[in-house]
């Protein structure tokens, strides 16, 4: 039995750098900051703050970040070497550097001769001179504890021209850097060439410390990282939920979850961080303001939602048959959807026990069908639970008419010039009683909302706690045009009496009238809500 210790791998965040660079991507200083806190949290080794010359931003968090207690991170100040033809402590970018006062710096510059002879227009000795000055300038001040050498283009540089390729690192290690950061800046490298191109270079310089840092145009960056850790780097850069310039960067999650769970390696101090892996992609898309990616490794939303029927049967018994690793192992937690690909295994599985329909291999199939019908019509229930449950309700007799509707009305007054008004009218029968009652709104929606809800507050005070939260629309089948079908998602919260949201539930509709369609989905929402909490109907 080997008694080796598992290699540990540094992992180096860019997500406040290059990440930023991403389209769409910005981080206030808070931001920054939080993101800091929480990354050295879970025990990433290295955080990159961002690039000091850059921006007051940037300068501002160099300067806050010191009053984080941080507990492992050792904070990164980034920035390229010193301009041609002038001395490094002559030059601005330099000195923003070391008065960044970080303990760690990363120094970028240029390995390919493209780069080199073309984009900067110097002699390829100055280039090599400059990597090696602006190195020597940071090693030189006492606070400055390593030096990283991001090496540009390293992989196009060395097909290019590896003598001078390697060159330019010889001279980072002369100014001192401790990591040789080989980058893919532009994605293009496949994994065989990273492979066999790190393997060459540790026979040249053997006693190198490698870092890599990857870019996803080929959906590579992963595979290249990972290959390169075979390979022998000590390090890599990436970014969380791999946010970056184009493509994006290496997604750390699926980085450190593959290197732990799958590599056998030791990644990030924490030993539980793994378990965190989730939580941390979900902060980091909450406070980049972006939509989660739910087909993303390990961490999505649908990592493990099962929706094919046959998945569903065979994951009830055996999780691991359709499942590489345990949800919780990355604190991601099992889904299971229910379509018009759904098995009675799918409903069974989904609402089996608050129905006590688990046995029932009828009235599962009966829904089932009713599923498949509406979804051919344009429904859709995987995120529409409380419509599908109300089909269940239907199909079980326990879904009495709360109210007969008698009509509705809408009216949008738009005067030239002014902005437009919206009232809905409703009359329903409660009852013995009609209600015939007005609201104004925003719009149809938010009017026939208000409407309803004065018709039925008297009879069903219970939809007070009902709020509606979101409102998406979708055109089913485009190629109609104008006459086209819409699909309604509205999602609604129950709220406590002290305004605690209590959970939330979401409805569909579909209709060739955006206005029908909504009624629907609202209907729904309110019928479910009355079952939900008990309400005795008042229509017999
Ligand atoms: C692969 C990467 O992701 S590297 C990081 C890229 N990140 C960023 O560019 C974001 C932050 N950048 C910035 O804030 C700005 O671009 C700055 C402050 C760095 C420079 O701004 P400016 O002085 O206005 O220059 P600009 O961005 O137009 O052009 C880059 C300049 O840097 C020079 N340069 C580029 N790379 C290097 C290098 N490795 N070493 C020295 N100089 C370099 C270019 O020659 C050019 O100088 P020139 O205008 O004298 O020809
Ligand atoms: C340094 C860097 O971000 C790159 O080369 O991609």
């Amino acid at each position: 039995m080997s008694t080796e210790q598992p290699r540990r791998i540094e992992i180096y965040d860019t997500t406040l750098r290059d990440g930023t660079q991403g389209e769409g991507v910005t981080l206030s200083l808070v931001d920054k900051l939080k993101i800091t806190q929480k990354l050295d949290e879970l025990g990433f080794d290295y955080i990159e703050g961002g690039y000091p010359l850059s921006n007051p931003k940037d300068v501002a968090y160099f300067e806050q970040v010191r009053d984080l207690d941080l507990k492992h991170a050792k904070v990164c100040a980034f920035g390229m070497t010193r301009r041609k033809g002038i001395k490094a402590k002559d030059d601005v970018g330099m000195n923003a550097l070391v008065d960044s006062k970080s303990p760690v710096i990363t120094i970028v510059g240029k390995t390919w001769d493209l780069h080199v002879d073309e984009v900067l227009g110097i002699s390829r000795e100055e280039n090599l001179a400059m990597i090696e000055d602006s190195i020597a300038f940071c090693t030189g001040h006492d606070h400055v504890e390593q030096v990283f050498y991001d090496a540009e283009h390293f992989f196009d540089g060395f097909k290019a021209n590896p003598e001078y390729a390697i060159q330019t690192l010889k001279a980072a290690l002369a100014g001192g850097a401790t990591r040789l950061v080989l980058c893919d800046t532009n994605g293009g490298s496949m994994p065989e060439f990273v492979l066999t191109t790190i393997k060459r270079l540790k026979e040249t310089l053997p006693e190198a410390n490698i870092a890599i840092h990857t870019h996803n145009d080929c959906g590579l960056a992963v595979a290249n990282s990972l290959v390169a850790v075979r390979a022998g780097a000590v390090q890599v850069q990436g970014t969380i939920n791999g946010i970056g310039e184009r493509c994006g960067n290496v997604d750390l999650i699926t980085v450190v979850a593959n290197l732990k769970l799958k590599l056998g390696f030791e990644a990030l101090e924490r030993e539980d961080s793994n378990l965190h892996l989730t939580e941390l992609s979900r902060y980091v898309y909450e406070l980049a303001n972006q939509n989660l990616v739910p087909g993303q490794p390990y961490v999505g939303s649908g990592a493990f939602a099962h929706k094919g029927g046959m998945h569903v049967h065979a994951v009830q018994r055996i999780a691991h048959s359709y499942e590489h690793v345990t949800p919780e192992s990355v604190g991601n937690s099992r889904r299971i959807l229910v379509s018009e690909l759904s098995g009675a295994s799918n409903i069974a599985a989904t609402l089996g026990k608050k129905f006590d329909i688990e046995n029932n291999r009828d009235l599962q199939r009966e829904v089932l069908d009713r599923v498949q019908v509406l979804e051919n019509k344009g429904y859709q229930f995987e995120a529409a639970e409380a419509s599908f449950e109300l089909l269940l309700y239907k199909a079980m007799n326990q879904c009495p008419d709360f109210w007969h509707l008698d009509h509705y009305r809408c009216v949008i007054l738009k005067n030239n010039g002014n902005a437009s008004s919206t009232e809905a009218i409703v009359k329903v029968k409660v009852g013995d009683d009609y209600e015939h009652t007005v609201a104004e709104g925003d719009g149809p929606v938010n009017a026939l909302d208000g409407a309803l809800r004065k018709a039925l507050q008297h009879a069903y005070p219970q939809l007070h706690d009902v709020k509606l939260m979101d409102y998406k629309v979708r055109v089913v089948n485009p190629n109609e045009g104008t006459a086209a079908k819409v699909r309604v998602m509205i999602e609604f919260a129950v709220r406590d009496e002290n305004q605690e949201t209590l959970r939330h539930f979401t409805t569909v509709g579909v209709n060739e009238n955006i206005v029908d369609a909504s009624w629907e989905a609202l209907t729904d929402a309110f019928a479910y809500h009355l079952i939900e909490a008990k309400a005795e109907t008042l229509c017999v």
